[in-house]
C-alpha cells in the first residue's frame, strides 16, 4: 500500500483525494491547507484525512478555529512516497525544492509549464513514459479532453492536422472573484491559445493548433474540432471508437443531453461525487465526416476529468502497476467511472 499526500486542497486536490482513497493499492496520509476553511474542517471532520498546513506562521488559526493539524507540509511528505501538488498555478514551482530535499516524488497539475518536470502525463497516450518518474505533470482539463479522443482516432483515423475552438468556463462554481459575467473574452488573445503546444506534450509530433475564449458560465467547457484526415472513415466508424473508449462517452442532444446544464443533470442523476463527470461527453449528431474532415464538439468537466489521470500517474510514477491499460481499468472500476 503506497503512501500519497495531497498538498492543496481545493478544486482539484479533494477530488483527488477521494479517488486516492478509493483505490486498494494507495492511501492519503494527509491532505494540506493554508486557511482554516469549512474544505479545512471537512477534511478532518467528515473525510478523516490527517491534515497539514501549508504555511506554518497560521498554526494559531488553525488552534483557534479547533481545527485539529497533524504537522507542517514539510512534515507530510516525509512520510508520503508520492505528492500530489494540486496548489494553484504558479505556487508549484516553489514546492519543487521541498520535495527534492524530502527526496518525495511528485505531480503537478496543469497549470503548471511543461518545463517544471519536463514529462506530462496522460493515460492512454504516455502512461509509459512517467513509468517510475519522479516529476511530472498532468497535464490541464481542457488538454486532456483534447487528448482523450484525439488519441481514441488514432490510430484508425489517419490525423493530418488538428484545428480547434476551445469555449472555456469563466470560472469554477465555487468561484466568486474571476469572470467575465457579461462578456465574451479572447482568452488568449493571442492564436494560436497554449493548448495545442499542450497536447504535443503528451502526443509527440500531432498537428494541432487552436484558439479559446472564456464565456460567462462555470459549468463545463465546451470544444469544437475539426480534423483533416488521410483516409476514408465513416461517421459510424468514428461513433463506435468513441462509444468503445472509456472516459469518452458519445452522448446525443435528441435525447435531451443537448447542453453542459444537462450534462451536469445526467451527473447527478448518475448519482456521481461531486456530481462529477470525469468521461468526456461527445455530441453525436455533431460528429460528420465532409470529404477530408471530421468535425466534432464535445464538453469537458473541468473539476474532474484529471482526476482519474491523477491515479493512474500515481500508479506508473511508484511503478505499482506496468501495464496502463490495467491501471486505467482498476481506477476506473474503483471510480466508477463508464
Ligand atoms: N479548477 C480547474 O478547473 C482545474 C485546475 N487545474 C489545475 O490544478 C491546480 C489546482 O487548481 P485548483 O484546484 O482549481 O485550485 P484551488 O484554488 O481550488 O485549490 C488550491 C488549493 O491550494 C491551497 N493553496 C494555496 N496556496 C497554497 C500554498 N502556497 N501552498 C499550499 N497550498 C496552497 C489552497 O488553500 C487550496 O486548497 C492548478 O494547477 C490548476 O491549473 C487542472 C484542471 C482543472
Ligand atoms: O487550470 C485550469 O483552469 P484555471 O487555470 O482557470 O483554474 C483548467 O485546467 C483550464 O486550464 P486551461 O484552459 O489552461 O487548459
Amino acid at each position: 500500500m503506497k503512501s500519497v499526500a495531497i498538498n492543496g486542497f481545493g478544486t482539484i486536490g479533494k477530488r483527488v483525494a477521494d479517488a486516492v482513497a478509493a483505490q486498494d493499492d494507495m492511501k492519503v496520509i494527509g491532505v494540506s491547507k493554508t486557511r482554516p476553511n469549512f474544505e479545512a474542517r471537512t477534511a478532518v471532520e467528515e473525510k478523516g484525512y490527517p491534515l497539514y498546513i501549508g504555511i506554518p506562521e497560521r498554526e494559531n488559526l488553525f488552534k483557534e478555529a479547533g481545527i485539529e493539524i497533524a504537522g507542517t507540509v514539510e512534515d507530510m511528505i516525509q512520510e508520503a512516497d508520492i505528492v500530489v501538488d494540486c496548489t494553484p498555478g504558479n505556487i508549484g514551482p516553489q514546492n519543487l525544492e521541498m520535495y527534492k530535499k524530502a527526496g518525495v516524488k511528485a505531480i503537478y497539475q496543469g497549470g503548471e509549464d511543461h518545463e517544471l518536470t519536463g514529462l506530462s502525463f496522460n493515460s492512454f497516450a504516455n502512461y509509459d513514459d512517467s513509468y517510475g518518474a519522479d516529476y511530472a505533470r498532468v497535464v490541464s482539463c481542457n488538454t486532456t479532453g483534447l487528448t482523450r479522443t484525439l488519441h481514441t482516432l488514432n490510430p484508425l483515423v489517419d490525423i493530418k492536422k488538428v484545428r480547434a475552438v476551445m469555449v472555456r468556463r469563466g470560472s469554477d462554481p465555487s468561484e466568486i472573484k474571476k469572470g467575465p459575467i457579461n462578456a465574451i473574452v479572447p482568452n488568449p488573445p493571442k492564436v494560436p491559445s497554449h493548448h495545442g503546444p499542450d497536447v504535443q506534450t503528451v502526443m509527440k509530433g500531432i498537428d494541432v493548433t487552436t484558439m479559446a475564449l472564456l464565456v460567462p458560465t462555470t459549468l463545463m467547457h465546451q470544444h469544437n474540432l475539426m480534423v483533416e484526415i488521410g483516409n476514408e472513415v465513416s461517421n459510424d466508424e468514428v461513433i463506435d471508437l468513441l462509444e468503445k473508449r472509456s472516459r469518452v462517452m458519445v452522448v446525443e442532444a435528441g435525447a435531451g443531453l443537448d447542453s453542459t446544464a444537462a450534462l451536469m443533470e445526467y451527473a447527478k442523476d448518475l448519482g456521481r461525487s461531486r456530481n462529477d463527470l470525469y468521461e468526456i461527453p461527445v455530441w453525436k449528431e455533431s460528429i460528420n465526416v465532409v470529404d477530408n474532415e471530421l468535425f466534432y464538439m464535445q464538453a469537458v468537466h473541468q473539476e474532474s476529468d484529471v482526476v482519474p489521470e491523477n491515479v493512474d500517474a500515481i500508479r506508473a510514477m511508484l511503478e505499482i502497476e506496468s501495464d496502463r491499460e490495467k491501471s486505467i481499468t482498476k481506477t476506473n472500476k474503483a471510480m466508477g467511472i463508464l
